[in-house]
């Protein structure tokens, strides 16, 4: 029964996606062409992790996660970018004062990446608007007390599953007076922006933050779909952006679409967004993914796999589209699921086996420990972490044309447009690599202790590039 509702499910999705004859008509468009860059100039493969759910509810909104965690997760994976969660209710904690300790300790965590060679995307993450929906902080997290606005409306707190407390009609209620839905309350989005310009103050000269992440899984409240998206989302994205530019010109800026039905890709309306900076644009995207089916509950096996790989196809050709129209790079901002399910590896190694491919970056949800992450509750290390310790490119000398790892003849090839801004570092796992790698092209020196192959070739020229075990 579960499968019949779940093909249903996917095929309405399939209609409303233009999944049926016409996307398979529908040429796929372009890899990414526009890229993060590093102070070399060199193109930036964004390889982590989501660090971490647990700021969601500590009292001081940041992750439990140290040091000697971050290192770990190095000499594992080889990661070297984190999707770092900040909470709005820790840095503005009432109307129009911030918080400069919250933001040392946040600056704290940002320098242990640092001196790791990470590059990190702070993210201002909100679930469910805040934990105040309910008086005993039951569910939400984000926006501060203060800001949260119900007019005594309900919120239940018995719902199946938390995605539910969306359709509370005390929390539509919050959210449609943020969006000045109601024009109750039309300083709440003028707030937010301003959080990010203190945000931005703190970090525009920080050389490990990449950018900003402007707001987690956006939820329009009463207005759904593309008048949400074109309408007070893209009002809430042109605030923050001129708050965001007025303090740091050079930081990128991550826009989300709605989560509601993108994340199972669906097509968004994001419109374009102008860049207030001198020189290129530094407007990017930042979507999610989640499969319908397996947000269904159904594992990547079988018929359900088979309708995954069709919504992934639906997900990359319609995030594509999306970010030509916002004219930046794509860092695909979460994807996760339960690693303790039939097929989930798989599913891991086909999302990075496809981002690898449209040139995106990319954060697993999450770093948390649990059947969802790397380590369990004991630190114990679940299959993740042999899914996530791939080889990648952490920096091209030069424009990436494709990026493909093989994993039967464990050879990994990168074309590229080779410049001048410098050589190519390839991450390279010890289980594949025991003894580093060789390049079939250029002058390769290994890195034993970080795991790095760093390649030398011409500055000119397209090159393909392919690396094999030692
Ligand atoms: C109804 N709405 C608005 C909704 C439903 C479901 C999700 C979701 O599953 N999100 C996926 C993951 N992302 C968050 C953190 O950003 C995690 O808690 C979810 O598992 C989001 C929004």
């Amino acid at each position: 029964m579960k499968s019949a509702r779940l093909i249903t499910a996917v095929a309405v999705l399939a209609v409303l996606a233009g999944g049926g004859v016409a996307a398979a008509t529908r040429p796929t468009p372009k890899p990414v062409a526009r890229f993060v860059t590093d102070d070399q100039g060199r193109a930036l493969f964004l390889h982590g992790f989501n660090t971490a759910s647990s700021a969601k509810s500590t009292p001081d909104g940041l992750p439990t996660f140290t040091e000697a965690d971050l290192d770990r997760e190095y000499r594992d994976m080889g990661t070297n970018f984190v999707r770092f969660l900040i909470q709005w209710r820790a840095l503005e904690p009432t109307p129009g004062t911030y918080d400069t300790k919250y933001l040392d300790k946040v600056a704290e965590r940002v320098a242990w990446y640092a001196k790791r060679g990470y590059h990190v995307m702070l993210d201002m993450h909100q679930d469910l608007w805040g934990s105040d929906i309910t008086p005993g902080k039951a569910a939400g997290n984000g926006a501060p007390g203060w800001a949260t606005h119900l007019d005594g409306l309900p919120v239940s707190t018995d719902q199946p599953t938390w995605e539910m407390y969306y359709l509370e009609p005390g929390v539509i209620r919050a959210f449609d007076h943020f969006w000045n839905t109601t024009g109750d309350h039309p300083e709440l989005m003028d707030h937010y922006a301003k959080a990010w310009k203190a945000v931005a103050a703190r970090f525009k000269d920080d050389p490990a933050v990449i950018g900003y992440d402007l707001m987690n899984e956006p939820w329009g409240g009463s207005i759904q779909g593309a008048q949400f998206e074109t309408g007070p989302l893209a009002t809430l994205y042109r605030r923050s952006i001129a708050e965001i530019r007025s303090v740091d010109p050079d930081s990128w800026i991550f826009l989300e679409p709605q989560a509601v039905g993108v994340n199972w890709g669906l097509p968004s309306a994001l419109p374009h967004f102008d860049d207030p900076r001198d020189g290129q644009p530094r407007i990017g995207l930042a979507p999610h993914l989640y499969p319908l089916p397996l947000d269904l509950g159904d594992d990547y096996t079988a018929g359900s796999r088979r309708w995954t790989d069709r919504t992934l196809g639906w997900w990359r050709d319609n995030t594509l589209r999306t970010a030509e129209r916002v004219g930046g790079p794509v860092v695909l901002g979460e994807f996760g699921l339960d690693m303790s399910r039939p097929g989930s590896s798989d599913l891991v190694k086909r999302v990075l086996g496809l981002t690898d491919q449209v040139n995106m970056g990319r954060a697993y949800w999450s770093r948390d420990p649990g059947p969802w992450g790397p380590y369990d509750d004991r630190g114990k290390p679940g299959p993740l972490v042999a899914a996530m310790a791939r080889p990648y490119p952490r920096a091209v000398g030069g424009v990436p044309v494709s990026v493909a790892y093989d994993e039967k003849s464990r050879a990994l090839t990168l074309v590229f447009d080779a410049n001048e801004t410098g050589p190519t570092e390839i991450y390279l796992p010890a289980r594949d690599f025991p003894h580093g790698g060789q390049a079939s092209i250029g002058e390769a020196t290994w890195d034993a202790g970080r795991r790095v192959l760093t390649v030398k070739t011409k500055t000119a020229g397209r090159l393909t590039l392919t690396i094999t075990p030692r």
